[in-house]
């Protein structure tokens, strides 16, 4: 077989396939490989004629068509599964080949994969890839991990199959290992806060406003063209209009209450712990799925008491969407700026040099949170690269202060009427932390001092001390 393939996917499932026809229609010869045949053939009878594939039905046949040094992209399940493939593959390829993951893989897991296949001189691309299945195809959000010398070569690629805005590509190396995957991880965390602050602003539309499906669907249609202009307001819009064929009920009103997840919000949730960075209204979206899901608890507290539900009068309803509105901008304000902290945590952890406007940037097309004020927090970034928080840059700071009346009178209506709001709560509570002269942590660590003698430090003097509980003076001494 030719080495003519510039390019080789490998996993011809939903986002592989549509990956490896964006990469042909772009102009590219792309070999294709499934571990079942089957795909392989069905992606060259229904889709061969869209640009130049080499189908490949074993894998000596697949890195034979490329041509070097090799790029071979593998678009599987993470885990064993991208394991296997990795070993199966990296035993035909030579040094200087690459092999790019494009799945979601967990980032430790990129950064242990690199480091092996770094002693074989193969370099090994954690890449994260946002857009669906539709994405994949049009021009998805590309993060690249690996090495530089790895994306001299295949940014060209990257940013030519990417979504453009302005006419920027939505792709870029995002620093080395696992970065790539790091912050799709994280693209993925806050995408599950984003998803669950706009559910609970539906719910408060719904059960305190009055409105139906419908009418909300209308509300989010309107903000779509505001300042929440988004991806995930405008499919929240499309998903409260349709109407159920079956019952001709709301199609909301038939599906089942438990949310699922694929685990990348939980990795994100997991990883925030291991690096004490406070994400918590994703947190607090990733609990909230799987609270949804929780039947028999669920089960055990139906029935109890709630808060009271009085009936709004259609001028007040109306005056409640404002509220909520403002409500659901500053706290997604704060869970963005929770996704953007983390990384900075990572990056200072890891030794990465991840530009914080970039990462908003690419944002700005193909993925899912893509969003028109992620132009705002890429500005923001590309003005002050040390920015710690959105709130440092004036205009954020202004809109989140005069969100105050209503996200406060919102998250007191919830709690008033027992509607839960665990994101907005969340980011609220997250902004009157950080902003606090003081917080009660001090009284934490005096308790920690009483019970476990861990010691303290004082407010005015250096040092470290302890207070004997136990002894009748309670004497303090320096630890
Ligand atoms: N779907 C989405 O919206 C998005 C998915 N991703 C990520 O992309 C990756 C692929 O997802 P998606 O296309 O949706 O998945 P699909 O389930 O549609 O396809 C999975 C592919 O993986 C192959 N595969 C599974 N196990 C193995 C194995 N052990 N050895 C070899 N091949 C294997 C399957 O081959 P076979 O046909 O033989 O079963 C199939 O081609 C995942 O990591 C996913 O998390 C990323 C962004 C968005
Ligand atoms: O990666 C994605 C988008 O970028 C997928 O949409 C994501 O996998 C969906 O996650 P979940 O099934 O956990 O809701």
């Amino acid at each position: 077989m030719n080495a003519t393939a510039a390019i080789g996917v490998t996993g011809l499932g939903v986002m592989g396939r549509n990956l490896a026809r964006n990469f042909a229609r772009n102009g590219y010869t792309v070999a294709v490989h499934n571990r079942t045949v089957g795909r392989t053939r069905a992606l060259m009878e229904v889709y061969g004629d869209e640009g130049a594939f080499v189908p490949a039905e074993t894998a000596e046949e697949f890195v034979a068509a490329l041509e070097r040094p090799r790029r071979l992209m593998i678009m599987v399940q993470a885990g064993a599964a991208t394991d296997s493939v990795i070993e199966e593959f990296a035993a035909l390829l030579e040094p200087g080949d690459m092999i790019i993951d494009g799945g979601n893989a967990h980032f430790a897991d990129t950064r242990r994969r690199e480091a092996a296949l770094r002693e074989l001189g193969i370099h090994f691309v954690g890449t994260g890839v946002s857009g669906g299945e539709e994405g994949a195809l049009e021009g998805p959000s590309i993060m690249v991990g690996g090495s530089a010398e790895s994306y001299a070569v295949l940014g060209s690629m990257f940013e030519r199959i990417s979504a453009k805005v302005d006419g920027e590509p939505c792709a870029a190396h995002i620093g080395s290992d696992g970065a790539g995957h790091f912050v799709k991880m994280v693209h993925n965390g806050i995408e599950y806060a984003d998803m669950q602050l706009i559910a609970e602003a539906y719910d408060l539309l719904r059960q305190v406003g009055g409105y139906t499906p419908h009418e909300i669907a209308d509300v989010f249609r309107r903000w779509n063209q505001g300042r929440l202009g988004s991806y995930l307001v405008e499919i929240t819009a499309e998903v409260l209009a349709h109407t159920d064929a079956d019952t001709g009920a709301p199609f909301v009103d038939v599906v089942q209450d438990a949310a699922g997840q694929k685990g990348t919000g939980r990795w994100t949730v997991q990883t925030a712990l291991d690096l004490a960075s406070p994400v918590t209204a994703i947190a607090q979206a990733t609990f909230a799925r799987a609270a949804s899901g929780q039947r028999d608890l669920r089960a055990a507290y139906a029935g109890l008491p709630g808060g009271t539900r009085p009936q709004l009068s259609r001028t007040e309803a109306e005056r409640f969407t404002s509220q909520v509105e403002h409500a659901l901008y500053a706290s997604k304000v704060i869970a963005y700026d929770q996704g953007w902290k983390m990384i900075q945590d990572a990056a200072a952890e890891y030794g990465w040099k991840i530009d914080l406007g970039t990462v908003a940037r690419i944002w700005r097309g193909g993925c899912i949170i893509r969003a028109s004020f992620l132009d705002r927090i890429r500005a923001a970034y590309a003005a002050d690269h040390e920015l710690v928080s959105l709130l440092g840059e004036m205009e954020f700071a202004m809109e989140i202060t005069d969100a105050q009346v209503p996200w406060r009178e919102t998250v007191a209506s919830a709690a008033r009427r027992g509607i839960p709001v665990p994101a907005f709560s969340a980011a609220l509570a997250h902004y009157d932390t950080l902003r606090a002269d003081r917080l009660p942590a001090a009284l934490l660590q005096g308790q920690r001092d009483y019970f476990g003698a861990h010691t303290y430090r004082r407010t005015d003097r250096e040092g470290t001390f302890h207070t004997h509980w136990g002894a009748a003076d309670r004497a303090e001494t320096s630890a």
